[in-house]
């Protein structure tokens, strides 16, 4: 089974309810390979999702950028799976570096959330990706895989889980991986899930690319192999994102 392009764009927390009307606009009148081609995902800043939901042309869907690890309750500030769940948002991106680093989200919480969220009938973007230092040591794969290694102890089926391979030194710095390099993590990261959950799995499950993503680089990376897409920073805010969206053509005449 072929695995579908995913473009998918964070938004992470930007944006005014006018610039979110514009961009959506944008997006809405453009045109880009159908739905059978490439599945288009937008994850605006929570307080946006209602709106963009309701605006958005409905090829393309929308992710929340968390959710809460378990059932809500008394957790101030949280917003739950259930919830995302009754106001019909189908995906919600985990496990970001942002969130990693920042909030010191561990592998195993994060894994705990995937785990959650797709039990509640959420479809997951679940991040992975070393850290400049990691990638120097000569850990990499090591550290994707033990994030990776997270996951899959507490889930047994994949059809929901998109994995986004961020290196973290290439998010937000214009320092792009190469193509070689993210074919490289993307194939050993397949070879890991092959080994480690199953060859079906290894397969059919998409394994997309983030960090400095742009309107330049996107064919390139897009055309390797094990390269099934992208999650988008920066450019996701920009008419570029369209030319990303596009990127998907490179799989079809492949
Ligand atoms: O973190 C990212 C997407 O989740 C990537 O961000 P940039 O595309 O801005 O580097």
């Amino acid at each position: 089974m072929a695995r579908k392009f995913f473009v998918g764009g964070n938004w992470k927390c930007n944006g005014t309810s006018e610039e979110v009307k514009k961009i959506v606009n944008t997006l809405n009148e453009a045109k880009v390979p159908s739905q059978d081609v490439v599945e288009v995902v937008l994850s605006p800043p929570y307080v946006f999702l209602p709106l963009v939901k309701s605006i958005l042309r409905p090829d393309f869907h929308v992710a929340a950028q968390n959710c809460w690890v378990k059932k809500g309750g008394a957790f101030t500030g949280e917003v739950s799976a259930e919830m995302l769940v009754n106001l019909d948002i189908p995906w919600v991106i985990l496990g970001h570096s942002e969130r990693r680093a920042l909030l010191n989200e561990s592998n195993e919480f994060v894994g705990d959330k995937v785990a959650y969220a797709l039990a509640q009938g959420l479809k997951v973007i679940a991040c992975v990706g070393e850290t400049l230092e990691q990638r120097e040591a000569g850990s990499t794969m090591d550290v994707v895989a033990a994030q990776t290694k997270a996951i899959a102890d507490r889930v047994s089926n994949w059809s929901n889980v998109v994995i986004a391979y961020e290196p973290v030194w290439a998010i937000g710095t214009g320092k792009v991986a190469s193509p070689a390099q993210a074919q490289e993590v993307h194939d050993e990261l397949r070879k890991w899930l092959a080994k480690n959950v199953s060859d079906d799995v290894a397969a059919t499950t998409r394994i997309i690319y983030g960090g400095s993503v742009n309107g330049g680089n996107c064919k390139e990376l897009g055309g390797q192999a094990d390269v099934d897409g992208f999650l988008v920073g920066g450019a996701s805010l920009k008419p570029e994102f369209i030319d990303i969206i596009k990127a998907a053509e490179v799989k079809k005449s492949a």
